[in-house]
């Protein structure tokens, strides 16, 4: 094991986070080619690619990682595992890495309430950044959130439309179900009659435009859009919005292995991408 360098397991690497996320810690960029190395790359079970240097994968140089979909052969590869993939087999790398003790980053969405138990519980024993969307805006806008709702929120009609590429398989977005949640807890804080009267009952994860009676989400899946997000607090005098867009994956990548290497592997606890940045402490 290099002393100095934090080795990375990316999971889904034939995925669009996956391969992002790769080129990120290969590309070597100065921030993370002095904190991170690529230890493994890991694929479904019995994929084709199985055996393939992962250079080839995102088409470079060879780079000695051979791609497998057997996390136990390269336990000893890496340090913290990075996965951006889907609800089940997230579940089972989670497991993995609470039974092997290493600390992972979770990016994956569309996680059921149980799913997200799972998660709390294993913090209790390896660290976890766990963020819907690893992007500074997000983390920004939801800290900003918490303040913006206790001044105006009672008194406004809430709204969030997220829109997103039309092979995103989870609807609505967990960045919406976040900025939700949220904005809910900031009006229960608040103890309004308000939130009290508001229907805060989570829309299924399957619902298109999951809609409380004062809280609605709408989504839209077209093209290539990488990821938008607006909040709308429409009152009868004046209308805020506030927008986020993500122009592209790397910032996503870069937030993930920030949070990888604020991790290290010996953090404990289950944290989000404001931790990491400081902002939860700072707004
Ligand atoms: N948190 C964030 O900032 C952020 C940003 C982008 C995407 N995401 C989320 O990350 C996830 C992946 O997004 P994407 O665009 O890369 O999707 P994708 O479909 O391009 O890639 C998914 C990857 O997961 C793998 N996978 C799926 N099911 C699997 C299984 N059962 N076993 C093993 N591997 C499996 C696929 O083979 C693929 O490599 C989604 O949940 C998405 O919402 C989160
Ligand atoms: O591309 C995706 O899928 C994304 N999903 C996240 C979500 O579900 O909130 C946000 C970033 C892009």
């Amino acid at each position: 094991m290099n002393d100095a360098l934090l080795r990375i397991a990316v999971t889904g690497v034939t995925g669009r986070m996956g391969k992002k996320i790769i080129q990120c810690i290969v590309k070597g960029e100065k921030k993370f080619s002095q904190k991170i190395i690529l230890g493994a790359a890991i694929t479904r079970s019995n994929a084709s690619i199985c055996g393939m240097d992962v250079g080839k994968l995102i088409k470079t140089d060879t780079l000695g990682i051979t791609v497998t979909d057997d996390l136990e052969l390269v336990k000893n590869d890496f340090d913290v595992l990075v996965d951006f993939t889907a609800p089940s087999i997230s579940m089972e790398y989670l497991k993995f890495c609470v039974n092997n003790n290493k600390n992972i980053v979770i990016g994956t969405t569309g996680f059921n309430k149980a799913d997200e138990s799972c998660i709390m519980n294993a913090s209790r024993k390896i660290g976890i950044v766990f963020s819907s969307n690893f992007s500074i805006g997000i983390a920004l806008i939801s800290r900003l959130l918490h303040r913006i709702t206790h001044i105006i929120g009672d008194n406004s009609d809430i709204s969030i439309v997220e829109a997103h590429h039309n092979k995103k398989s989870d609807i609505p977005s967990g960045t919406a179900l976040m900025i939700k949640n949220t904005i809910v807890n900031a009006l229960r804080s608040t103890h309004s009659i308000a939130a009290m009267n508001r229907n805060v009952d989570y829309p299924t994860y399957s619902s298109v435009s999951s809609s409380d009676r004062n809280i609605s989400i709408h989504s839209i899946r077209a093209g290539n859009i990488i990821g938008e997000h607006t909040v709308l607090f429409i009152g009868s005098e004046e209308r805020l919005e506030i927008t986020h867009k993500a122009l592209d994956r790397t910032i996503f990548a870069h937030g993930a292995l920030h949070s990888a290497i604020w991790l290290g592997y010996d953090k404990v606890g289950l944290f989000n991408i404001g931790d990491t940045l400081g902002i939860n402490a700072l707004l």
